[in-house]
């Protein structure tokens, strides 16, 4: 069996810098037309200058001939200006603000300590720039159990943050609990949407601890119960416009996945698509899969959709065990395994 769909872009993508940027960027680019790149690099991608000399970077790391787009983002902090803003949108190649709360993820330490107290004036004008804000969606208080990190977010920051800027755009990032999925259902089309990874479409937080702790089933939001796991497949493969393609793909060298206090993180990238149209397949919903993979995300942004096509052919392949660069080697989602779907571009 064979499908052609639109050639995907993906919503939420992590490509870091220096040599591990060169290892994983041509398997983004090889997939994916467009991506939405995260900017949590040491240091973070902060100002409109800083995000000009990355996307020159990963430009510069593309395989020739590829027309991939890096869509660059900025790592919101509380003394981000709402000049830096009007900067942003002038340069035409910054296409989101990322909200990381302070210590919720990798990375995050320059987050936000405070939405309401220090961000307000910046919200504003990123209503006024039609600037959507992207949200890694968990309280960073370590009173508050890791696997309610998420409700609660909604409950104390996100659910007041679309009452007080209706107009705000806003993508509730690598959504992983029912609670998510209502909250998204329950806003407006085309202002609040999110983004659905591999991992929390297929894996549930058993796969952490199966056979001896699993770390490179370690991510953030962690993986959940089963019956949230349910939920977000009912919602993605349900043909609502409000959820779209985000792998989350996170490459952390081998070392630091594989050691006391490992990094949170999971690389998906070469397998994500294999993977989101199994999750279709199984649902009985392969109809649904393009808009989630190539449609839903570019008018969400009001982007226009790709042309070109890829094809997605049912036939067994083997994952790599791993991808090894100049430093080390990265292990990707499902290492060594066998998936059903192949995609390759035409
Ligand atoms: N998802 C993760 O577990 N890790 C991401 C950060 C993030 O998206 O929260 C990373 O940058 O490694
Ligand atoms: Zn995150
Ligand atoms: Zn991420």
């Amino acid at each position: 069996m064979e499908l052609s769909i639109t050639q995907p872009d993906d919503w939420h993508l992590h490509l870091r810098d220096g040599d591990i940027l060169e290892a994983v960027v041509p398997y983004s680019a090889h997939h994916f037309g467009r991506a939405i790149v995260m900017p949590n690099l040491k240091p973070p991608i902060t100002t409109t200058a800083a995000a000009l000399a990355y996307r020159a970077s990963i430009l510069k790391a593309l395989p020739a001939n590829s027309d991939f787009t890096p869509l660059m983002t900025l790592y919101l902090t509380d003394s981000t200006s709402p000049e830096e803003i009007k900067l942003a949108r002038e340069s035409g190649v910054i296409f989101a603000v990322k909200l990381y709360p302070a210590g919720a993820t990798t990375n995050s330490q320059d987050g936000v300590t405070d939405l309401f107290g220090k961000c307000i004036p910046v919200l504003e004008e990123m209503v006024k720039q039609n600037m959507p804000l992207l949200v890694h969606g968990e309280v960073t208080n370590p009173e508050v159990d890791i696997f309610d990190r998420e409700k609660v977010f909604i409950e104390t920051v996100l659910s007041p943050l679309v009452q007080k800027f209706p107009k705000l755009k806003v993508v509730m990032e690598h959504v992983t609990t029912i609670d998510a999925v209502k909250f998204v259902e329950s806003c407006a089309e085309g202002s609040v949407a999110a983004t659905v990874t591999p991992q929390h479409l297929v894996l549930n937080r058993n796969s952490l601890f199966q056979g001896g702790l699993q770390p490179h089933n370690y991510c953030l939001p962690v993986l959940k119960r089963e019956t949230h796991r349910q939920a977000i497949v009912s919602a993605v493969t349900s043909g609502s416009k409000r959820f779209f393609l985000g792998t989350d793909s996170a490459p952390h060298e081998r070392q630091k996945k594989e050691c006391p206090s490992g990094c949170a993180g999971i690389y998906n990238a070469p397998v994500a698509l294999s993977v989101y149209a199994n999750v279709f397949e199984e649902a009985g919903a392969l109809d649904k899969l393009e808009a989630f993979t190539s449609f839903n995300g570019p008018d969400f942004y009001g982007l226009p959709r790709n042309t070109s096509k890829i094809t997605l052919r049912k036939t067994p392949w083997k994952v790599p065990e791993s991808f090894s660069y100049a430093s080390g080697h990265i292990i990707p989602m499902f290492a060594g395994q066998m998936l059903e779907w192949l995609p390759s571009s035409v």
